[in-house]
């Protein structure tokens, strides 16, 4: 559905380049729900744009759903869906004419239009609102009619930026119903970014973690957190000397890394935490050293980001929050 090769684009800002994307080789086949992930500025809404031909590449190649985004935009803008970051919608349509009018720019006549509308009402639950104008709709509501309008053409690939930005809990559990029945039952092969660390792990089947234009890592969320973050062991001691002792036994344990005594406290990373904790545990009690808590906790893919670059997406994503 999608390969690219060196893909790269920069832009040039008052005389100084920025290297957005560099090098972007991906291959997406039929079906995959894959995700952008990674901190702002990462390169994501830029890959995206270019894959959807809204940007030109600076160079690479980039084939998309069988169309070359540079010799064949309009073939690759007939094959794919894009939902951006905006709304779609005009504030002061209704929901119907909105929907009638995108079938219409795709070139269906007006009683087909009409069908296809009423269909995507029905499937994004939009009926009873199919009168109301889109300025009326609440955020998860005019997400769906975003949705709807990208779905117009029926493509067979979907590129979302960010859906479900700025929805409540419950909006954005409603929106990705809507969208995995969608992928259900047309085998929709969707595309798209998020700096939501829990809907990247929970919604898609591979995650491309994106740092600085570049992906540093590709591949299903369960794995990447299996290879390259592991369980996070925290042992809770009866002080700081029973704690670097603590430290030294876990030191010894087969695959056992970034072990750090910390006060009375020692951590440490095991890709099987919740097998290295009893073993830690009966050495220690064998030395005669008190441990007064214990905790294993299974990694995320903030943790991933975390072993990969040293820095955390969590905090990234809480200072954007705080910043809207
Ligand atoms: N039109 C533009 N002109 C100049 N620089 C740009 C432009 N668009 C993006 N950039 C720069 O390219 C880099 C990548 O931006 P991009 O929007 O792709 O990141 P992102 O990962 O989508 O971030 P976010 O999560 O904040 O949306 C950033 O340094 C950004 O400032």
């Amino acid at each position: 559905m999608i390969h690219t090769r060196g893909l790269t684009r920069r832009f040039m800002i008052k005389k100084e380049t920025v290297e957005a994307v560099r090098g972007l080789d991906i291959d997406v086949e039929e079906g995959e729900l894959v995700a952008f992930l990674g901190p702002n500025g990462a390169g994501k809404s830029t890959s995206l744009r270019m894959l959807t031909t809204l940007l030109p590449p600076t160079s690479g190649t980039a084939v998309v759903a069988g169309h070359d985004v540079v010799t064949d935009p309009a073939g690759v803008r007939r094959r794919i869906g894009y939902i951006g970051q905006g709304s779609g919608a005009g504030d002061n349509f209704r929901v119907v004419d909105e929907l009638v009018t995108q079938g219409r720019c795709y070139g269906l006549g007006r009683a087909a239009a009409r069908e296809r509308a009423a269909e995507l009402l029905a499937v994004l639950d939009l009926e009873p609102l199919a009168t109301r104008t889109a300025a009326t709709l609440s955020g998860g509501q005019r997400r769906r009619l975003d949705i709807a309008l990208g779905l117009v053409h029926r493509p067979g690939l979907l590129f979302l930026d960010e859906p479900s930005t700025g929805l409540d809990p419950h909006n954005r559990a409603d929106l990705w119903e809507h969208i995995l029945r969608l992928r259900k039952e047309n085998g929709t092969t969707i595309v798209m970014t998020t700096h939501y660390l829990d809907e990247a792990d929970a919604m898609a089947e591979r995650v491309m973690i994106i740092d600085h234009g570049r992906i540093i890592a590709d591949d299903a969320p369960e794995k990447l957190k299996a290879d390259l973050a592991g369980d996070l062991v925290t042992v809770v001691l009866d002080g700081e000397a029973s704690a670097v002792r603590a430290a030294e036994v876990a030191g010894r344990i087969p695959h056992v890394r970034e072990v750090t005594a910390e006060g009375a406290v020692v951590t440490l990373r095991a890709p099987g935490g919740p097998a290295v904790l009893p073993e830690l545990l009966r050495t220690l009690e064998a030395d005669g050293v008190r441990v007064s808590a214990a905790e294993v906790r299974r990694p995320t893919l903030d943790d991933v980001f975390l072993s990969l670059t040293g820095r955390s997406l969590r905090e990234t994503d809480i200072a954007r929050t705080e910043g809207a």
